[in-house]
C-alpha cells in the first residue's frame, strides 16, 4: 500500500495480464457479523484484509468472539446468541458496514441480556446518518442514546427496561440507505429466540435492492429463511437460529472489479484483461457495472468467478443511466464519462451524498479539475469530457473510491489528450479501506510508453550521501529505488566468490552476464544467499570500484538496472545513471561533498555498524576511487551537462531530500 502524501500516476495506455481481486467488503463484514453471531467455528477465505473489517474484527473480539488468523483465512469462534461480554467501547474507524449492524445486533442483545456499550468512529462517521434505524429499533423496545447530536453515533446502548415488543410491526425507511435494513435482517433472529417473529415493513421505495438480496443470500448460508413480500415486507421466523455453514469462501469485490473493467474499456491493449475473483454469477449488485460498461462500449466476457473485458468501442458511448443498484461501482461511470462522445447523466445517486464524504460534490469537484464540464443536482450529476485536459492533484476526501476512480485519468491519451497527462493523486493510502494494494495491481497490469515513467537520478562521488538521499526520496514519491552501486558490489562479490581475477575482463564481463541476482522486500539475492551484509563490506566496494572500469561490464549489468525502470517511477543512485544509462531522467543531480567530510560521514557509518575503520586510510581509498571513477575511459563519473548541482557538506539529509523534492515538484504539470 501507498503511504506517500501522493502519488503520481504516468500516463498509462496499455493493459494485459490478470489482476485478483480482494474479498468484497459488504460480504466481508456481512459474514463476520454472522460467524460472530452463530454458534461454533466459522472459517472464512478470502476475506478482505481492510480498514474496515479490521474494524469489525476488533469489535468481535472485543465482544467475545475467539478470532484466529492463518495465512488468508480467518476463523471465528461466535458467542451463540450468548453475550459474554456485557460492556464494550468500540471504535469502528468510519465502516458504515460495521457501525450499522453492530448497533442493531448490540442493541437486541442488550435488551435481551442487559448490558452496556459504546458505538464510535472517525469524525466523518459522526456525520453520517443512524436516526433511521436507531428509531426503528427504540420502536420494539431497545435501549440507544445519542452521545452528541440526535440522528448521528456515538451511540450508546443498554439494557431495555421493558423488553423487547411489537416485533410484528417494525418500521424502517428504506430510501436513505439498505443498510438499515440489512442491519435489522442480520440482527432480528436474536430476537425472535422468545417465540415471535419479527416482520419488517419498509417505508419508501428501497434503495440499493441488490445489496438487501446479498444479505438475504448470507442469512440463508447461515440457516436464517427470511420470508419476502416483494422489497416492502420482510419476515424473520419465530426461533430463528444462525447456524454455521463451517467453511465460507468471500467472493471478489465487484465494486473493486469496475476500476480494472473500466482500465480495459479505454486501455489499448489486443489482449483482454482477465479479472478472477468475482464474475457473471456474482450476488454483488455492483456487479451490473458490466452491463452499464458494455452499454458503453466495452467488450466483457465472464463466467463464475472471473471476467474478460477489451477495449471495444473508443471512444465510448455516452450513458444516462439510473445507478440506483450500484451507487459505488457508479462513481466508476463518471470517470469513464471523460472517455465518451458526448455527455453522460448517472441519476439516482443521492445516497452519494452521505458516504465516505459528499461523493457528488467530491467527484464534481475533480471532475472539473481535470477539464470536465460538470452539473450536478441532489441525486444526479452530468459530465461533459474535457475538450483540453488538465494534469489534476485530486483531493480524496478520505475516500478510497474515489482515489481508484480517478487513476483512470491517467489514460488521457486514450481519450486523445496530447501530450497525454499524468494524474497526482492525494493521499493515496485512503485506498486501504477496501483495496491496500489497488495501485499496487494496476501497476501489475497497466502498461505506459518508458519515456513516460518518470526517472530522477543522483549521481557522485563515494559517500556523498548518495543513497541516503536516494532511498529518502524513492520514499517520498512512492518510486522504485536503484542503489546500483549494489549491483556492481553485487559483480564483484560474485566475481570474489568464484575466484576470477580482478582484471580478467571476459571472465567478470561473463559473470556479469549470468549474473542471478534478485532485489526483494526480503533482502539482496545472489543465486540463493541473502547477500545484503556481504555487499557493503569495503573490501567488496573497493572490488566494485576496480572491475566497474571494464566496460564489457558496465554493458553486461546493463540490463539490470534498466530493469528497474518501472510504474510508478524510478530514483537511481550511481555514477553515470544520469549520462548513460537513464539519460532521458526528468531530473538529475549531481551530489557532492568534500572529501574531509565523506571521510568523516563514511567513518561514522563504519563505526555505527561495528565495523573499525581508520579515517585516513577511508579518505585515501575514497579519492582513489573518485580518480578512478572519474578517469576511466568509459561512463566516468561526471555530472550530465543538464543537471542540478548539489553540495550538501553544510547540509542536513532533511534539507537535501526536501531541495531535492522541491526540483522535481518543479518539472511536474503539479508544480
Ligand atoms: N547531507 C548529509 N549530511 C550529513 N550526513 C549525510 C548526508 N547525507 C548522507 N549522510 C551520511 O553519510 C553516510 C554516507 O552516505 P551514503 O548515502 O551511504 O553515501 P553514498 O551512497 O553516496 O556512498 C551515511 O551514514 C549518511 O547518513
Ligand atoms: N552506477 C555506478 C555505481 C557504482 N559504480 C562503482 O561501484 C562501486 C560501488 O558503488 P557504491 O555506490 O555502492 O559504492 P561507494 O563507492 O559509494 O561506497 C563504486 O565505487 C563505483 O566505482 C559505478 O561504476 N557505477
Amino acid at each position: 500500500m501507498y503511504t506517500t502524501r501522493f502519488l503520481d500516476v504516468p500516463p498509462l495506455d496499455s493493459v494485459a495480464g490478470t489482476v485478483r481481486l480482494p474479498g468484497s467488503k459488504s460480504i466481508s463484514n456481512r459474514v463476520l457479523l454472522l460467524a460472530g453471531l452463530c454458534e461454533g467455528e466459522t472459517v472464512i477465505d478470502g476475506l478482505l484484509a481492510s480498514d474496515d473489517t479490521e474494524v469489525m474484527l476488533q469489535a468481535l473480539a472485543a465482544l467475545g468472539c475467539t478470532v484466529e488468523r492463518s495465512g488468508e483465512a480467518v476463523c471465528i469462534r461466535g458467542i451463540g446468541g450468548e453475550l459474554p461480554v456485557r460492556e464494550a467501547d468500540l471504535f469502528l474507524g468510519n465502516a458504515g458496514t460495521a457501525m450499522r449492524p453492530l448497533t442493531a445486533a448490540l442493541a437486541v442483545l442488550a435488551a435481551v441480556h442487559g448490558g452496556a456499550f459504546r458505538l464510535h468512529g472517525v469524525a466523518r462517521m459522526h456525520e453520517r446518518p443512524i436516526g433511521d434505524l436507531v428509531d426503528a429499533l427504540r420502536a420494539i423496545g431497545c435501549r440507544i442514546d445519542y452521545e452528541a447530536a440526535p440522528g448521528y453515533p456515538p451511540l450508546r446502548i443498554g439494557a431495555a427496561p421493558s423488553g423487547l415488543h411489537a416485533l410484528d410491526a417494525i418500521r424502517v425507511r428504506g430510501d436513505v440507505s439498505s443498510q438499515f435494513l440489512t442491519a435489522l435482517l442480520l440482527a432480528l433472529p436474536l430476537a425472535t429466540a422468545g417465540g415471535s417473529s419479527a416482520r419488517i415493513s419498509v417505508d419508501g421505495e428501497l434503495i440499493s435492492k441488490p445489496y438487501v438480496g446479498m444479505t438475504l443470500q448470507l442469512l440463508e448460508r447461515f440457516g436464517i429463511a427470511v420470508e419476502r413480500d416483494g422489497w416492502q415486507r420482510f419476515t424473520i421466523p419465530a426461533n430463528s437460529q444462525y447456524r454455521s455453514p463451517r467453511t465460507l469462501r468471500v467472493e471478489g469485490d465487484a465494486s473493486s472489479a469496475s476500476y480494472f473493467i473500466g482500465a480495459a474499456a479505454i486501455a489499448a491493449g489486443g489482449q483482454p484483461l482477465r479479472i478472477e475473483g468475482v464474475g457473471l454469477d456474482s450476488m454483488q449488485g455492483d456487479i451490473r457495472f458490466v452491463d452499464a460498461a458494455r452499454a458503453m462500449g466495452a467488450q466483457v466476457d465472464g463466467g463464475a468467478g472471473w471476467l474478460e473485458v477489451r477495449r471495444g468501442t473508443l471512444p465510448l458511448r455516452p450513458i444516462d443511466l439510473d445507478c440506483k443498484h450500484l451507487p459505488d461501482a457508479a462513481m466508476t461511470l463518471a470517470v469513464l464519462a471523460l472517455f465518451a462522445e458526448g455527455t453522460s447523466r448517472l441519476t439516482g445517486i443521492a445516497s452519494w451524498r452521505v458516504k465516505e464524504t459528499d461523493r457528488i460534490a467530491a467527484m464534481a469537484t475533480e471532475l472539473r479539475r481535470i477539464g470536465a464540464a460538470v452539473e450536478t443536482t441532489d441525486d444526479s450529476i452530468a459530465i461533459t469530457p474535457p475538450a483540453e485536459w488538465r494534469a489534476g492533484a485530486i483531493k480524496t476526501y478520505d475516500d478510497h473510491r474515489v482515489a481508484m476512480c480517478f487513476a483512470l485519468a491517467a489514460f488521457s491519451r486514450c481519450a486523445g489528450a496530447a501530450p497525454a497527462l499524468p494524474v497526482r493523486i492525494l493521499d493515496p493510502r485512503c485506498v486501504g479501506k477496501t483495496f491496500p494494494d489497488f495501485f499496487e495491481a494496476l501497476f501489475g497490469v497497466a502498461a505506459a510508453r518508458p519515456d513516460d515513467i518518470p526517472v530522477l537520478t543522483i549521481d557522485g562521488p563515494t559517500a556523498s550521501g548518495k543513497g541516503t538521499l536516494a532511498s529518502a526520496v524513492a520514499a517520498r514519491l512512492g518510486y522504485h529505488l536503484l542503489d546500483s552501486g549494489a549491483v556492481y558490489r553485487a559483480a564483484a562479490l560474485a566475481a570474489s566468490r568464484a575466484g576470477v581475477d580482478r582484471d580478467d575482463e571476459p571472465a567478470l564481463a561473463d559473470l556479469a552476464a549470468r549474473l542471478d541476482l534478485r532485489f526483494g522486500a526480503d533482502g539482496v539475492w545472489l543465486g540463493g544467499d541473502e547477500v545484503g551484509e556481504s555487499l557493503r563490506l569495503e573490501a567488496i566496494g573497493s572490488l566494485a570500484s576496480r572491475i566497474s572500469a571494464w566496460p564489457r561490464v558496465r554493458r553486461a549489468l546493463l540490463d539490470i538496472q534498466l530493469a528497474f525502470h518501472r510504474l510508478p517511477g524510478l530514483v537511481a543512485d550511481g555514477r553515470d545513471m544520469g549520462t548513460v544509462v537513464f539519460p532521458v531522467a526528468r531530473l538529475k543531480v549531481f551530489l557532492t561533498a568534500s572529501a574531509a567530510q565523506r571521510a568523516e560521514r563514511r567513518y561514522r557509518q563504519l563505526i555505527s555498524r561495528g565495523i573499525s575503520a581508520n579515517i585516513d586510510s577511508l579518505r585515501a581509498d575514497l579519492e582513489a576511487r573518485d580518480a578512478r571513477d572519474q578517469s576511466r575511459s568509459v561512463s566516468p563519473s561526471r555530472p550530465a551537462p543538464d543537471a542540478l548541482l548539489l553540495d550538501n557538506s553544510a547540509l542536513s539529509i532533511e534539507d537535501s531530500v526536501e531541495q531535492v523534492l522541491a526540483a522535481w515538484q518543479a518539472r511536474t504539470p503539479f508544480g
